[in-house]
């Protein structure tokens, strides 16, 4: 009985903020995992938010969590990164991602690491070298996606993300290497799937481990994120080995091709579904090409980036999508905010649905409506828009997202029209998946 009073009242040296620590070691974790089929606010966060306001207290996978759902108390975790939380998710995935190694570093490693991300990945430092890949990757894909009767949007695009991400990140392109390195990369595709199951020293880590040793002995260079890794490893006093090197490109990896590969796929679905948004955005990128003299579909940065409306479609896909359906921190120091603690190694959960689908910042807010960004620029970070994440941690491959999804959406609208044969369900869990897919076909504009 004692035990059961413990779990349901935890050690507190001040006053936890409302709400249910649920069963005893189950807590309320069956309920949070229940799946949905709507883009709304999980009904778990929505009941927990009319019955205790916007932050409250629960226990999932036997960690006590606070939940935000309040625009200012998210942003001020956010700006604690370092200080009094840290960069957290489940266990199982904090090995994956090599825990300790590198994405809980703070400081020094983590700034060196982050700055690495942002040099490579980010169209500021070498805009138009990475938009050339992504166009021609574009190209690629839509060519062959349009001789086939029906493309599942959400595989085609996760090859073709997968394709492009595994291509800057350390130069592999199926195509282009002999059997020997495509079995291997086969093997660690099918270590990468089934991920879940596998820990760190398995099928995949290995073969990057491989990959990082092989590049780190050889003299040429590929000019791709492995590349500047293993530089950083030559130095006199290195800040990673092969090992932290390994499990920091499959964070790459694995941050950057399911994200914007799902991104694409409901911003696909979205824009089927809604023929006035076709038309606007056909219209805008035709009247780019419309202005030019030598009437070539590849657009310069700039004109990417002057494409407001492209930029408005994205930024409400991502923020009815929810692709990060949360955010997690751990506390390292007690925490003292809106008059309640956060005691020291709990869990902190900022919720970007519930900042994206409040009515009160966002007009029939489940309504897919790209022109309420209308005289806004394109959005990574604020209070009320959370798709990206925000402090210290914020997306760094944010700009390179938003470039790829830009790129498709360019060569779909011109060169291409498309229909809609079956599927574009969701269910979310809290990730999304299509449980039908999404199948359309793809044919060349006569
Ligand atoms: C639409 C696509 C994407 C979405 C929605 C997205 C979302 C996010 C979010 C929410 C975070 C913050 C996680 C946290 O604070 O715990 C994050 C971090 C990160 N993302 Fe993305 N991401 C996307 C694409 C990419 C791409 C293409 C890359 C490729 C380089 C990338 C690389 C990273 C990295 C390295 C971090 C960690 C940053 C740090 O800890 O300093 N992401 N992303």
């Amino acid at each position: 009985t004692n035990w059961i009073y413990k779990w349901s009242n935890p050690i507190c040296n001040g006053k936890l903020p409302p709400g249910s620590m649920g069963l005893p070691v189950l807590g309320e974790t069956i309920q949070f995992f229940k799946s949905q089929t709507s883009f709304d606010i999980p009904p778990f966060i929505k009941d927990r938010m009319k019955r205790y306001g916007p932050v409250f207290k629960t226990n999932l996978v036997c960690h006590p969590v606070v939940v935000s759902t309040d625009p200012e108390f998210s942003h001020f975790i956010f700006q604690e990164e370092g200080k009094s939380v840290v960069f957290w998710y489940m266990d199982s995935f904090m090995k994956l991602i090599g825990q300790d190694k590198l994405t809980t570093s703070t400081g020094a490693m983590h700034k060196s690491l982050r700055n690495m991300v942002m040099d490579h990945y980010s169209p500021n430092k070498q805009k138009e070298k990475i938009l050339f890949e992504i166009e021609d990757v574009a190209r690629r894909n839509l060519a062959i996606w349009s001789k086939q009767d029906s493309v599942e949007v959400k595989e085609v695009v996760t090859t073709m993300s997968f394709g492009l991400s595994s291509m800057k990140t350390m130069s592999y392109d199926p195509s282009m290497h002999a059997e020997n390195l495509k079995d291997r990369f086969t093997t660690f595709l099918k270590g990468l799937i089934s991920f879940p199951l596998d820990i760190p020293g398995t099928v995949f880590n290995k073969c990057l481990k491989v990959m990082v040793n092989e590049r780190f002995y050889s003299t040429k260079k590929h000019g791709d994120f492995l590349d500047v890794l293993v530089e950083e490893m030559k130095k006199e006093e290195p800040l990673y080995n092969v090992e932290s090197a390994a499990y920091f490109l499959f964070a790459i990896l694995f941050a950057s091709f399911e994200t914007v590969s799902l991104a694409l796929t409901l911003a696909i679905n979205f824009i089927s579904e809604h023929p006035s948004v076709l038309k606007e955005l056909t219209d805008e990128h035709e009247a780019i090409l419309k202005n030019r003299e030598n009437v070539d579909s590849s657009l310069t940065w700039n004109e990417y980036k002057s494409m407001t409306f492209t930029s408005h479609v994205i930024d409400e896909t991502l923020r009815l999508a929810n692709i990060a359906p949360f955010v997690l921190r751990r506390a390292i120091k007690e925490i003292h905010v809106d008059g309640y603690t956060i005691p020291a190694g709990w869990t902190i959960m900022v919720c970007p649905p519930a900042l994206h689908l409040n009515p009160e910042k966002y007009e029939d807010a489940l309504t897919f409506n790209p022109w309420r960004w209308k005289g806004q620029g394109s959005n990574t970070a604020s209070k009320s828009f959370m798709a990206f994440g925000g402090g210290m941690r914020q997306c760094a491959g944010a700009e390179f997202a938003k470039l790829q999804l830009s790129v498709v959406l360019h060569f779909l609208v011109t060169k291409y029209r498309w229909t809609k044969i079956k599927g574009g369900e969701i269910v979310r869990n809290p990730g999304i998946v299509f449980p039908n897919g999404l199948h359309i076909k793809v044919t060349e504009n006569s």
